[in-house]
């Protein structure tokens, strides 16, 4: 498997219903070395998600970060929010399979994990591969340049 380099800057938010997974990603992504943007929620007090995509948008598009990482119940309301900017690539991943196409296939550049449907365990390993798996390019990089 093709890896990037193993240290991003990963720019990293969530609504109230993504709050302790982001918190267990965070620590996890700055265990392994990462630099984190961690841009909130701040606490459990119910918030709107497209507020929060569009924080890692900013952060992606103004260099502060090289990728992204969102969490909603879900991780669809999210995604839609993340997708609707023109530079950002998010996938909303179940399964470390997931993680790695969207890498390797679509050069996305935000992770989105559902706190409410995906375990934590499964969320961890998502992460890791996501961080660490590099665009594959070639044919990929035709359809990827479509999409801009
Ligand atoms: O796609 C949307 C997300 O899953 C939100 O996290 C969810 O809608 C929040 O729901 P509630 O306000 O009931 O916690």
């Amino acid at each position: 498997m093709a890896t990037d380099s193993p240290r991003e800057t990963i720019a990293i938010a969530s609504d109230h219903a993504g709050l302790e997974m982001r918190a267990a990603l965070k620590e996890m992504l700055e265990g392994a070395g990462h630099t984190v943007l961690d841009l909130g929620t701040e606490g459990p007090a119910s918030v709107d998600y497209p507020d929060f995509a569009d924080a890692v948008a900013a952060a992606v598009k103004d260099g502060r970060a090289t990728k992204g990482l969102l969490v909603c119940g879900t991780g669809i309301g999210i995604s839609i929010a993340a997708n609707r900017h023109r530079h950002i690539r998010a996938a909303l991943c179940h399964s470390t399979t997931d993680a790695r196409f969207s890498r390797l296939h679509n050069d996305a550049n935000v992770l989105v994990l559902g706190a409410r449907t995906t375990g934590i365990e499964v969320a961890k390993d998502c992460a890791t591969i996501f961080f660490a798996t590099a665009f594959e390019g070639g044919r990929h990089a035709r359809r990827v340049e479509k999409l801009c």
